[in-house]
């Protein structure tokens, strides 16, 4: 019996802007550079925590092209990924397309393609092993609707898609996990910070399993669902989540940038 305690891994949390379907590709250079601006005002710590934006896939390469010439620590992502690698998929976008645009993390699964575009969670697998395949890392979206919360409770749901994920990607792939309760996205009633943690230490507890301690200690999990500056640390303090994914609060740059600097608002 080995009664040490755990150690403690350090999980840079990542704060992460899903701007969903908003703004063109001037809109995109005008915000990346007031959100650095305002970072820099704040002498931000990039190695602290994480930045990470989200563009439609028509602002990448301006975003790209602007943070490399400024040097810009803000990490690059996409809102999707096709799970084919080239051909005849008309509207598509490839693994290999984003890699060449410097783009880091891919969400998969999103509840809004789920529903919107009936994704189902082979697809969602297969979506992230492209993204993996491709070098990148994708950021694997879970929740329940709020039907599911009724019939099921909140774990449930989740720890079947993210199992199912799992399911379709390489033993050691390197993945970003986000936590978000349909019901919570886009209307102004966040999980509280308990409900949150709850979902994400059966999350990590599915990780452990199918991957093993190394893995389940170092991978990051999201919150996500009604962000805001003023919420965001009371999620950021639970041991089970490393970060946040801002949809609505991440188009506006104060607060996004708030958000990033939460661990100003610790209160301890
Ligand atoms: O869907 C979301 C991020 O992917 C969350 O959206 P809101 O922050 O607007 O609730």
């Amino acid at each position: 019996m080995n009664d040490a305690p755990a150690p403690v891994v350090a999980r840079t949390p990542l704060i992460a802007g899903n701007w969903k379907m908003n703004f063109d590709h001037l809109q995109a250079i005008a915000f990346v550079q007031k959100l650095a601006w305002s970072l820099k005002d704040a002498q931000h710590n990039y190695a602290d925590v994480e930045v990470a934006v989200f563009p439609p896939f028509t602002d990448l390469r301006s975003v790209q092209t602007l943070l490399a010439a400024d040097k810009l620590p803000v990490a690059l992502g996409a809102q999707d990924v096709s799970p084919e690698a080239a051909g005849a998929f008309t509207g598509d976008v490839s693994a290999a397309m984003l890699g060449k645009l410097d783009v880091r993390y891919v969400l998969v699964g999103h509840s809004e393609r789920r529903a919107g575009h009936n994704e189902s969670d082979d697809t969602v697998g297969l979506k992230a092993r492209a993204a993996v395949a491709g070098g990148m890392v994708p950021v694997i979206c879970v929740g329940e609707t709020a039907e599911d919360l009724e019939t099921h409770g909140a774990a449930a749901i989740p720890v079947a898609q993210l199992t199912a994920a799992l399911a379709h990607l390489p033993a050691d792939a390197e993945i970003v996990v986000a936590y978000e309760p349909v019901w919570a996205i886009g209307s102004g009633e966040p999980a509280t910070p308990e409900q949150a943690e709850e979902v994400g230490k059966a999350l990590r507890e599915v990780l452990r399993t199918e991957r093993g301690d190394a893995i389940a200690d170092a991978t990051r999990v999201l919150y996500g669902g009604s962000v805001a500056s003023q919420n965001v640390a009371s999620y950021l303090k639970q041991p089970n989540l490393d970060g946040a994914l801002v949809g609505g609060a991440s188009l506006k740059v104060d607060e996004f940038s708030r958000i990033v600097q939460f661990k100003k608002h610790v209160t301890v």
